[in-house]
C-alpha cells in the first residue's frame, strides 16, 4: 500500500480538531475520514479500511478506550493514536497498555512531532497488515545500554510501552522483584528520551541513613550541620535536565517522602539548611520491589506521592516467568566475559529448570562464576555450581545464600564463591580484564544489596564503612587515570569540584 492510498480516521467531537487534521493530513497525501461520535465511527469502520485512527479519549456518547477495543477487533492492523488532555494522560497510558499505538497530548503544539507519529503508526500498521512482525523500534537503544530484552511477549510489550513513554516527560514507576533489571530499564528509558545527553543519576533510597540521603538528594548549605564545611549541591541539582532514578523508593522515610512530593509538585526544593527555593527540571523514575499499594494501606507510604510517581507503571516479570529468555541472557553474560565460550545444551536446560529467586542478577553471577571456572571452550553443568549439579528439580536457593560446595576437577577455583575468589590474589592474578571487571561489579552490587537489607532491618551501617568504600572508589579512579582529576571525575560521573571536595573531606592526597 502506498502512502497516498492510506486512510486515516479521526474521531473527535470538536469540529476544529477534525478540520485541523483533515488539512494537515490531506496535504501529506493521506485520505481522511472524520467522525464525531460512536455511530459515525462505526459507519466509517464498516465502509473503509484504515491505517491509523486518531481517537479522542472523551466523547459525548462513548470513550476512547471503548473505541480502541472496537477498532482493534474489527481492523486489527489499524494503529490507534489516543488524543488526550493533560489530566487524562494516565488513562491514555492505560490505552497504550491495551494496544493503542501512542498518545498525543492536547493542545497540539508540535506539528512535526504529530506528522512523524502518524507516519510511524502508518508504517507499523502496514507491516502488521502484511502479517509480518514489525521490527523492534527500541532495539538499537536497548543494545546501546546493554539491555537484553529477550523474546517473551510480556517483556517485549512492556519494553515497547517503556520506549513510547520515554519521550513523554512523565513519571514512571518500575515494579519488579530484586535483580529483575529495574535499573537497566530506567537507563533504557533515559537513553530513549530527549534527556539522553544529560545526566542519569541512580540513588538508592534504602542504602543511606535519612540525614545523609536528604543531603545527597537536596544538597546542603555551609554550616547546615556539624561537618558541613562547604555548600554542596545535591542530586536534584546535579541531575538538572536529566533523569533521576529513585531506587527502592518504598524504603524512603516519611520526611524524605514529603520532600520528594514537594519537588514533584512544584519543581522546587531547598538545600538542607537553605532558605531559598531552587528550581530543578528532573525526570523522576522510581523503582521498587515492594508492593506500594500495600505500603499505603499500612501507612508507611504516602498515597499522594504514589499517585505522583505512578503515572506510568511498568512491571518487569521475574526471570522464572520468562524461561524462554534464559538462554539468551545466559549467553549474554558469558559473552561479556569471554566471546569464545559456548553453553552446552544440557547446561542451558538446567538453567531453564531453576526458579531464579535472585532473578537476572543471580543468573549473571552464576554465569560469571562459570566462566571463571570453565577451562575448556564449553560451559558444562559442573561449571554451574552445586544447585545445578543436583538437577532441575533442585530446591531453589536464595541469591544471598552461599552456593552449595561442589568440586570442579581441574580448576583451582573449584567450589569457591565470589568473595573467596577475591581473597586469593593468586586466583585473581590469573583472570583477564573483563572477568575482573565483572567480579568487581558483582561485589559492588552485593554491597548495595547488603546495605539495602541492613536499612530495611533498621541496622545503621557504620558510617566509616560507607566512607571507606567511597574513598576506595575515588582512589581507584585516581590511580586508573594517573591522578588526572578531570578524567577521574568524568569516570565517577561527578563534577571536578565535587571530586576535589570529596578528596579533601576524605583526606585523600592529590597529585
Ligand atoms: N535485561 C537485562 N539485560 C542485561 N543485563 C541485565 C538485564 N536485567 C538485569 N541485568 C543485570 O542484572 C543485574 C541486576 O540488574 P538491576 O540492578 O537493574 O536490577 P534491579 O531490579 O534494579 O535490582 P534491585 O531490586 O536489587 O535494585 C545487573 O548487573 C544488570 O546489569
Amino acid at each position: 500500500m502506498t502512502e497516498s492510498q492510506m486512510q486515516i480516521l479521526i474521531i473527535d467531537d470538536e469540529r476544529d480538531v477534525c478540520t485541523f487534521f483533515r488539512r494537515l493530513l490531506t496535504r501529506r497525501g493521506y485520505q481522511v475520514v472524520t467522525a464525531a461520535n460512536e455511530p459515525e465511527a462505526l459507519a466509517a469502520l464498516e465502509a473503509e479500511r484504515f491505517s491509523v485512527a486518531l481517537v479522542d479519549l472523551k466523547l459525548p456518547d462513548t470513550d476512547g478506550i471503548t473505541l480502541l477495543e472496537i477498532i482493534k477487533s474489527r481492523q486489527p492492523s489499524c494503529e490507534v493514536i489516543i488524543m488526550t488532555g493533560y489530566s487524562t494522560v494516565k488513562t491514555a497510558v492505560t490505552a497504550m497498555q491495551l494496544g493503542a499505538y501512542e498518545y498525543l497530548e492536547k493542545p497540539f503544539d508540535d506539528i512535526d512531532q504529530i506528522e512523524q507519529m502518524i507516519e510511524r503508526a502508518a508504517g507499523a500498521g502496514a507491516v502488521r497488515g502484511r502479517g509480518s512482525a514489525a521490527p523492534d523500534e527500541w532495539a538499537e537503544v536497548a543494545q546501546g545500554v546493554g539491555f537484553r530484552v529477550g523474546v517473551s511477549p510480556p517483556m517485549k510489550r512492556m519494553v515497547s510501552l517503556a520506549y513510547k513513554v520515554a519521550g513523554k516527560d512523565i513519571s514512571v514507576l518500575i515494579q519488579g522483584k530484586t535483580g529483575t533489571g529495574k535499573e537497566v530499564l530506567a537507563r533504557f528509558i533515559h537513553a530513549a528520551s530527549a534527556r539522553a545527553g544529560q545526566p542519569f543519576i541512580p540513588v538508592n533510597c534504602g542504602a543511606l541513613p535519612e540525614n545523609l540521603l536528604e543531603s545527597e538528594l537536596f544538597g546542603h548549605e555551609k554550616g547546615a550541620f556539624t561537618g558541613a564545611n562547604q555548600t554542596r549541591r545535591g542530586i536534584f541539582e546535579l541531575a538538572n535536565n536529566g533523569t533521576l532514578l529513585l531506587d527502592e523508593i518504598g524504603d524512603a522515610t516519611p520526611q524524605i517522602q514529603v520532600k520528594l512530593l514537594r519537588v514533584l509538585e512544584t519543581g522546587e526544593f531547598m538545600r538542607v539548611g537553605g532558605e531559598r527555593p531552587i528550581k530543578t527540571d528532573v525526570r523522576v523514575i522510581a523503582a521498587t520491589n515492594v508492593d506500594l499499594e500495600q505500603a499505603i494501606k499500612e501507612k508507611t507510604f504516602r498515597e499522594d506521592l504514589f499517585y505522583r510517581l505512578n503515572v506510568v507503571r511498568l512491571e518487569i516479570p521475574s526471570l522464572a516467568e520468562r524461561h524462554e529468555d534464559i538462554p539468551l541472557l545466559a549467553e549474554h553474560f558469558v559473552q561479556q566475559l569471554n566471546r569464545d565460550l559456548r553453553l552446552s545444551p544440557v547446561a542451558v536446560r538446567l538453567l531453564q529448570g531453576y526458579s531464579w529467586p535472585g532473578n537476572i542478577r543471580e543468573l549473571a553471577n552464576v554465569m560469571r562464576r562459570a566462566v571463571v571456572i570453565c577451562t575448556g571452550d564449553t560451559i558444562l553443568p559442573e561449571h554451574l555450581g552445586g544447585t545445578f549439579l543436583a538437577g532441575p528439580s533442585a530446591p531453589s536457593r536464595s541469591v544471598t545464600q552461599p552456593a552449595p560446595r561442589s568440586v570442579e576437577p581441574g580448576s583451582n577455583l573449584a567450589g569457591t564463591d565470589l568473595v573467596e575468589q577475591c581473597r586469593s590474589c593468586e586466583c585473581l592474578e590469573r583472570l583477564g580484564a573483563e572477568e575482573l571487571t565483572g567480579m568487581l561489579s558483582s561485589l559492588r552490587q552485593a554491597q548495595s544489596n547488603l546495605l539495602a537489607v541492613m536499612r530495611r532491618k533498621k541496622i545503621v551501617p557504620p558510617l566509616h564503612a560507607l566512607k571507606d568504600s567511597e574513598a576506595e572508589t575515588i582512589k581507584e579512579a585516581l590511580t586508573q587515570y594517573d591522578g588526572n582529576i578531570t578524567e577521574a571525575a568524568k569516570a565517577l560521573g561527578i563534577a571536578r569540584n565535587t571530586l576535589y571536595r570529596k578528596m579533601k573531606e576524605l583526606e585523600l592526597p592529590g597529585r
